[in-house]
């Protein structure tokens, strides 16, 4: 360990050096994030053995594969393995970055059995079977950390389990995939075509392993449920979460927003809300969704994410950063890697699950929500008031109703709604389609950010 002294105090005016004995790290799984997780921990290992306190010795790399072309990884090839089951029997602390469910899990909890601290980026298996894993690390009193699993690089979950633990959160909100807002916004600001924006998003290392988890929103709504879950205390899994991709998005519906002075963006909604029985309950929802531009999640560009944090006493909060690639993602999980270490060196552990709240989930039709639709209508006397009986027969209040004519000259109405239930503007929507008036429902949008949200 060159320019380190084992005699050298941690801190100043700190008598303790730092632990000569070093702590194994195991990390499984060696793709985009664990590519760069690697390379972090060997170019950084002095400053990481000062910052821990006792050296940080990477003792195996588990992969599926050997004999693969990795690059220069900056390890030692031998490391290379693919006998995890080995490599977790004797870690202090497991890094995962495999990804899916099994047999993320199964090892996940076999390190944890064995006594290791485990840091994951997995937030498909965190919103799918958290408790097991939360359990787990009780039952044997280990650190498990996640800050990378939601909004990669921002840091997060930490101040949403450590630094807001003595408020009261009232709204999460924000864009927290990378790889469709990458592609909303090159679909916006280019006019690029669906399919070749994801292209992109894939070769940059945004999108997971099978992007259908990014598109159809199955990735943002893992990260709602695991938001919602500290946000309100609550255990909240991906299948409570109600979620909406973005193939449905259309080039029109993207120029429909710009003419609205609005952009689309896919958003992840986690509310403290008023339940049936007038108490309070959760809301969380992903769905793309109209902005205005003056909102400050409109100007989130590229895979970028932002998070806006309400609570009671705090106020807003704003986090914004970079929330896909290998890189960053693997900043979080380096910096999860020092607490878990920190801990095993100086005894104790983090904060475990808190989930003692156990608020009711809210279903979708009955959260209140905005809709901006587009009907291709005959262009005659007494179809407006035939579009707005409909609405008043749902008791759907309207905000602004615009007539226009779309390239080919047909007369095309845009209504944009006051809040209503969910489930009365689906209603509202149905019927619509079935006027002979409208010859089709050419595009709704929920929209959010406006003055009753
Ligand atoms: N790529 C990103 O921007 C981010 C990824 N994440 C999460 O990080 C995790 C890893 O993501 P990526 O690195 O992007 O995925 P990846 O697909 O590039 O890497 C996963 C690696 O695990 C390997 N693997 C699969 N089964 C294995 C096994 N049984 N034993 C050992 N290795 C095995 C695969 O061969 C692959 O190389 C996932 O949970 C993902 O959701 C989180 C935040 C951002
Ligand atoms: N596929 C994810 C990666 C980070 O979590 C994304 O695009 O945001
Ligand atoms: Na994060």
């Amino acid at each position: 360990m060159q320019g380190l002294d084992a005699s050298v105090p941690v801190g100043v005016g700190d008598e303790r050096t730092y632990q000569v004995e070093p702590l194994k790290v195991a990390l499984l799984g060696c793709g985009v994030v664990g590519t760069e997780v690697a390379r972090l921990l060997t170019s950084q290992a002095e400053e990481l053995t000062a910052r821990v306190g006792a050296p940080l010795e990477l003792t195996g790399i588990a992969v599926r594969r050997l004999g693969r072309d990795r690059g220069d990884l900056g390890v030692d090839p031998a490391l290379l393995t693919t006998d995890a089951d080995a490599l977790v029997a004797r870690a202090d602390v497991v890094v995962e970055v495999i990804g899916g469910i099994e047999p993320a899990r199964a090892l996940i909890l076999r390190a944890m059995e064995h006594g290791a601290g485990v840091v994951t980026a997995n937030k498909a298996l965190l919103a799918e079977d958290g408790p097991t894993l939360f359990e787990a690390a009780a039952k044997h009193g280990v650190d498990l950390y996640y800050e990378a699993s939601v909004a990669g690089a921002i840091p997060l979950l930490r101040p949403l389990r450590e630094s807001m633990a003595g408020d009261r959160v009232t709204r999460v909100l924000g864009i927290v995939n990378g790889t469709t807002n990458y592609v909303l916004d090159k679909m916006d600001s280019t006019g690029a075509g669906f399919a070749e924006a994801v292209e992109q998003a894939q070769a940059l290392g945004y999108a997971e392993a099978d992007p259908t988890a990014d598109v159809e929103g199955f990735d943002a709504a893992a990260k709602a449920a695991i938001l919602a879950s500290l946000a309100f205390h609550t255990r909240v899994s991906a299948a409570d979460v109600h979620r909406e991709g973005i193939t449905e998005v259309s080039a029109a519906d993207v120029r429909a927003a710009q003419q609205q002075g609005c952009v689309v963006k896919l958003l992840a909604i986690c509310e403290r809300v008023t339940g049936a029985d007038g108490g309070d309950a959760v809301s969380v929802r992903v769905h793309p969704a109209m902005l205005p531009l003056t909102h400050p999640l409109a100007g989130v560009r590229e895979a970028y994410n932002a998070v806006y944090v309400e609570a009671e006493a705090a106020g807003q909060l704003m986090f914004y950063g970079p929330g896909a690639g290998g890189r960053p993602t693997a900043s979080a999980v380096l910096g999860d890697v020092v607490a878990v270490a920190r801990h095993r060196v100086t005894g104790g552990r983090g904060p475990g699950e808190s989930a003692y709240a156990d608020l009711p989930l809210l279903p979708m039709r009955d959260v209140r929500t905005r809709y901006h639709v587009r009907l291709d209508v005959a262009d005659r006397p007494g179809v407006l008031a035939q579009v707005a009986g409909v609405f008043a027969k749902h008791g759907v209040s309207i905000e602004t109703v615009q007539q226009r004519q779309d390239d080919a000259g047909r007369a095309v109405l845009v209504v944009v709604t006051h809040t209503a239930p969910d489930a009365a503007l689906s209603a509202t929507v149905d019927e619509l389609g079935e006027l002979d008036i409208v010859d089709s429902v050419a595009g709704v949008l929920r929209v959010e950010g406006g003055d009753d949200r």
